[in-house]
């Protein structure tokens, strides 16, 4: 400090004063010209960060837009086409609908899209094609889908720009929404993703809905589920559904609140659909059924639980056509939506009904069938149940269903496993006889 003081100020007497007024005023003078330098360096820095910052959020704003797999004209007319009913004028059944269908690359979705599409309604998909199960699977249903002129548009429901822009481009008569994160077990493992498809999506999607102009009806997919812990059987729609076992099922019977509010504020027509355990060909190879099958046939070990006390655990198997055919006569039953532009004009309807079979299977009984069609014996694990969101058993009284879908299936899981099996087969390349059977 003192050579520093010695070196600014010289200790020659007499010359001091003036030498150091002189000093100062030149140390005042540099020291101003330095602060004024570094303010006008501070201000090029932070005018430097604005313009950084503006545009990295130019960018990801631009880079979203872009790099969307969706959008343009050409996209738009096959939007149009996909949603375009094709019957016949003057058809006994009316015009036709168009319907959007969430998760329509998966199980459920696919069957009910070609169904649509085979009966002459327009039908659009959306799909994530996320990767819980083998996305592959999801891409072939989605081919399967472009041969018979459904197109898939991939996107998640969570997008709700997508979905105003798809609202835009067509008046959808009706939403079928079936994108879900499924599966009961692991909803342990990863419970961010049961938040994130079945409560917020949903929540994205009947926003989407309320602003449409028209308002579509919906038929959505909730779960058997949300009985939980209920032992009164069959399960029937006014028994209790407050004591869910799973997360799974927690966020689905959120969902029967969440379209309830939906259909009070708004005015949407709701319809919630109760699976239970769906099956067949094209199927979701996260479940037993299916999964049972590939270790079967690669000589792998399947896993069987069972209940207290020795007890099998059952489940009310529903076979898919049957689901397809409750979930058309949804369709084809549900009232309108009575708002506009956001706003409620009047009552709407709100359902729910039970899809089942209305026959439990044990698991143990599910797996000889399973045997039987493949014609190969099973090396079983049988273990107790863990705490891991199972329920003991289903059973569905599917009177209501009957009486206001006119709902009857009528595939027994005897039958039902055996197309799956075949399915299978095929799909996976086995041949009968051969070495790899
Ligand atoms: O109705 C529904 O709402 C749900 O149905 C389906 O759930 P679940 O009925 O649990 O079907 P699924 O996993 O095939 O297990 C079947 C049986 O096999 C037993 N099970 C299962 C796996 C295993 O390794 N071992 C075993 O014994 C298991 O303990 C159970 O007893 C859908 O996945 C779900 O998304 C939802 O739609």
């Amino acid at each position: 400090m003192r050579v520093l003081e010695d070196d600014l100020f010289p200790s020659t007497p007499g010359k001091v004063k003036i030498e150091r007024a002189g000093a100062m005023n030149r140390q005042l003078h540099r020291c101003f010209a330095s602060t004024s330098t570094m303010f006008l360096w501070a201000l090029f820095l932070v005018a430097m960060t604005a313009s950084y910052l503006s545009f990295q959020s130019f960018v990801d704003t631009s880079s979203k837009y872009f790099a969307a797999s969706w959008g343009g004209l050409y996209w738009e007319r096959q939007i149009r086409a996909s949603a375009a009913p094709r019957r016949p004028p003057g058809s006994a059944t009316g015009a036709g609908m168009s319907v959007l269908v969430t998760g329509a690359a998966g199980f459920v979705g696919t069957h009910c899209s070609l169904a649509l599409r085979k009966r002459g309604d327009g039908v659009v998909g959306i799909d994530n094609f996320n990767s819980y199960y083998d996305p592959s699977l999801k891409k072939a249903r989605r081919s399967l889908l472009a041969s018979h002129g459904v197109f898939v548009v991939e996107g998640d429901i969570n997008d709700g720009r997508l979905l105003a822009k798809l609202f835009d481009v067509v008046p959808f008569t009706h939403v079928l929404h079936l994108a879900a994160q499924a599966g009961v077990r692991y909803a342990m493992e990863n419970p961010a993703s049961y938040v994130h498809s079945n409560i917020a999506g949903l929540v994205t999607l009947l926003e989407a809905c309320k602003d449409a102009d028209p308002q579509p009806a919906i038929v959505w997919a909730s779960s058997s589920s949300v009985y939980g812990l209920n032992d009164k059987v069959p399960f029937s729609e006014r028994d209790r559904t407050d004591q869910p076992a799973s997360l799974y099922a927690a966020t689905k019977k959120a969902g029967e609140e969440i379209t309830h509010t939906y259909n009070h504020i708004y005015g949407l027509s709701i319809t919630g659909l109760r699976f239970f355990t769906v099956y067949g060909p094209w199927g979701r190879p996260d479940m037993a059924y299916f999964s049972f099958t590939r270790n079967i046939l690669q000589g792998k070990p399947i896993t069987v639980y069972r209940g207290k006390n020795h007890v099998d655990l059952a489940r009310d198997f529903t076979y898919i056509d049957d689901i397809v055919k409750g979930c058309l006569g949804s369709l084809d039953t549900a009232g309108k939506s009575t708002g506009t532009g956001g706003k409620k004009r009047g009552p709407a309807p709100y359902r729910i009904f039970n899809l089942g079979n209305t026959s439990p299977v044990t698991v143990p009984n599910l797996v000889s069938i399973l045997e039987k069609h493949l014609r190969v014996k099973a090396k079983k694990n049988v273990i107790e149940m863990p705490g891991n969101g199972d329920v003991p058993f289903t059973h569905a009284n599917i009177s209501l269903a009957r009486q206001q879908l006119g709902y009857k299936p009528t595939t027994n899981l005897d039958v039902g496993l055996k197309k799956f099996v075949k399915w299978y087969l095929s799909y996976y390349g086995y041949t009968r006889g051969s070495k790899n059977l």
